[in-house]
């Protein structure tokens, strides 16, 4: 669940250190890799990426190095491939016209795309992420142009073959050389972005524009007018402005609702909903259940606590609604970062304990509820319940904002084996039974979805795979998830990331100076050459297409 971003300044002051300010803004969205990509004069790409935070990454001395007016960010949680720094985004191709490139999603027919750019595109990739395959098939999209100089037409018309050969879900920012930066949403919106403007502070009457994952960055760098990114639309902003193409026809909205789960700040506004109220709705829902629940078992309740962060705002909510004080006996040690988001089980686990002290005070002798937003793999949970037990608490009760999770994530949360996951396999009693819970109080999926719904009548169905195993993109089959499985379970990861395989090329962490020396993609409207009449028949990939139409 990573963070894109991109910048397009009215003036040609550099953007770096307000990328840097934003892409730390999306830091809760990945933590393994980061990065910052600009154009400076003479559409020359200037990069620094690798792994590790963006405070550390992206400090003051390399922001300077970074030039231009205009820029793309990522802040990486590993969906695909490995943790290699060769896999930090922003990503590159020199042809055609120098483009980069930043991915929020997952896709789901890489072998597809793989042998697609492989055999006809003839297209070199160079890792293992999607991502790569992603960028190589917009660059092979727009090679097909022919053209010298493109133009918005071209991008949009590359985008639509980008949308009609790969499934999946995907949120992009990218730029070409001397041109601008545009952004594009798979066709169910399962990922969100949006872009937002504001007048500039330094050229009359122009306009700066941003896009990003979340409007929680607009927010803080001053921007205005937040607009989501319709699904299977494009944007594109260049100088002249903004132009926007609905690039193939809209699907039936479908958000991620684990985004409003867990992965979005709560300060962010999604789709029209904004995720605080969506958290205080699960809060207010869970506790008619718990209410019933605890009625049923003949359970009294000291005190609710909740699980930091992010399932603050509804355990507060459900606390004021069952009339028991809310306490915040877990104090959260604030330089340990989101475990679920760690790499590899023994270090989720271990970060747990470093991140979480419990306050013997609030838990003894009491029948405590604790509240988390969602039990995954159970590390926490686990983990806390026992801590809860040493600090003296008489009966733990657990409460998930979430259902149970028992099905493979494949559209870009990290949690693609059955087997890894708590809930899979097991009921109710058995879950509370393995976390160590007295009892175990879970959301229905009907509530939780109404916790979200009821903030925007025009939102009916999130992506709910997780819970239900339906996938909203179809063609995600058991031979699929087995495959993902192979490849991306904890143990599978190891072995791949555990042989430390360097890449033929490797990039550079700081002061990679990248591109050509000329300005590639526009900028001068007289070369600028016209729509070709060429159908999009041409371009189509038969073999590949996986199920939008051309119209
Ligand atoms: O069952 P699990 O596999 O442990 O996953 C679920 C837990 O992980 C997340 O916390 P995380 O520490 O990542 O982030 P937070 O600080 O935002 O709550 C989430 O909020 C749950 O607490
Ligand atoms: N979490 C994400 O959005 C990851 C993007 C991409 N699949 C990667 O692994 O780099
Ligand atoms: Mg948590």
């Amino acid at each position: 669940m990573c963070g894109v971003l991109a910048i397009l300044l009215a003036s040609q002051n550099n953007v770096a250190p307000e990328l840097a300010e934003g892409l730390q803004l999306l830091q809760h969205r990945g933590q393994d890799a980061c990065g910052v990509v600009t154009c400076g004069p003479k559409g020359r790409f200037y990069q620094c990426k690798g792994n590790g935070m963006v405070r550390d990454l992206l400090d003051a001395k390399s922001l300077s190095q970074l030039i231009g007016g205009m820029g793309v960010g990522h802040a990486r949680y590993p969906t695909a491939g490995s943790s290699a720094q060769s896999e930090a985004q922003p990503f590159y191709v020199n042809s055609p016209y120098g483009i980069v490139f930043a991915h929020n999603g997952n896709l789901t027919n890489t072998d597809h795309l793989r042998y697609y750019l492989d055999h006809y595109a003839h297209r070199h990739i160079n890792t293992s992420s999607d991502s790569e395959l992603l960028l190589n098939l917009l660059a092979d999209a727009l090679q097909k142009t022919g053209k010298f100089r493109i133009d918005g037409d071209d991008i949009f018309r590359a985008v639509r073959e980008v949308m009609q050969t790969t499934s999946g879900a995907y949120a992009c920012t990218a730029m070409i050389a001397g041109y601008g930066i545009f952004g594009f949403r798979d066709p169910h919106g399962i990922r969100p972005m949006g872009w937002a403007r504001r007048r500039s502070e330094t050229v009359d009457g122009g306009w700066d524009y941003m896009m990003a994952s979340e409007s929680v960055v607009c927010d803080a760098l001053g921007f205005q007018d937040w607009t989501d990114v319709k699904p299977g639309e494009a944007i594109i902003i260049t100088r002249e402005g903004l132009v926007t193409r609905q690039c193939v026809p809209e699907r039936t909205i479908a958000p991620d609702m684990f985004e409003f789960v867990y992965f979005a700040r709560p300060d962010s506004v999604l789709d029209g909903i904004s995720v605080y109220r969506s958290r205080m709705a699960m809060g207010d829902a869970l506790a008619e259940n718990a209410r019933k629940k605890l009625a049923a078992e003949g359970i009294k309740v000291d005190v609710v606590i909740p699980v930091p962060d992010t399932s603050r705002v509804a355990a507060l909510q459900l606390a004021q609604n069952l009339g028991v004080p809310y306490r915040e006996g877990f104090v959260k040690n604030r330089y340990v970062g989101r475990t679920f988001i760690m790499p590899g089980q023994e270090l989720r686990r271990k970060n747990v304990r470093r991140k979480l002290n419990a306050m013997a005070l609030e838990f003894a002798d009491k029948t405590v509820l604790i509240v988390d937003d969602s039990i995954v793999r159970g590390t926490t949970s686990k983990e806390i319940i026992q801590m809860a037990r040493d600090a003296g608490a008489r009966k733990v009760i657990m409460a998930s904002c979430a259902p149970p999770i028992r099905h493979p994530a494949v559209y870009g949360i990290d949690m693609p084996s059955r087997k890894e996951l708590v809930a899979h396999g097991r009921t109710e009693d058995e879950i509370s039974q393995y976390i160590g819970a007295d009892l175990t109080i879970f959301q229905t999926l009907p509530d939780l979805v109404q916790s979200c719904a009821q903030f925007n009548p025009d939102i009916q169905e999130f992506d709910c795979s997780v819970f239900t195993g339906e996938y909203v993109t179809g063609g995600v089959t058991e031979e699929y998830l087995a495959h993902i499985e192979g490849l991306r379970a904890d143990n599978a990861k190891q072995q791949h990331n555990g042989g430390h395989m360097q890449p033929v090329l490797e990039t550079q962490p700081l002061d990679d100076v990248t591109g050509g020396g000329e300005v590639a993609g526009g900028g001068d409207v007289s070369q600028v050459v016209g729509l070709s009449n060429e159908s999009l028949q041409e371009h189509e990939l038969p073999s590949l297409v996986v199920g939008l139409s051309n119209e």
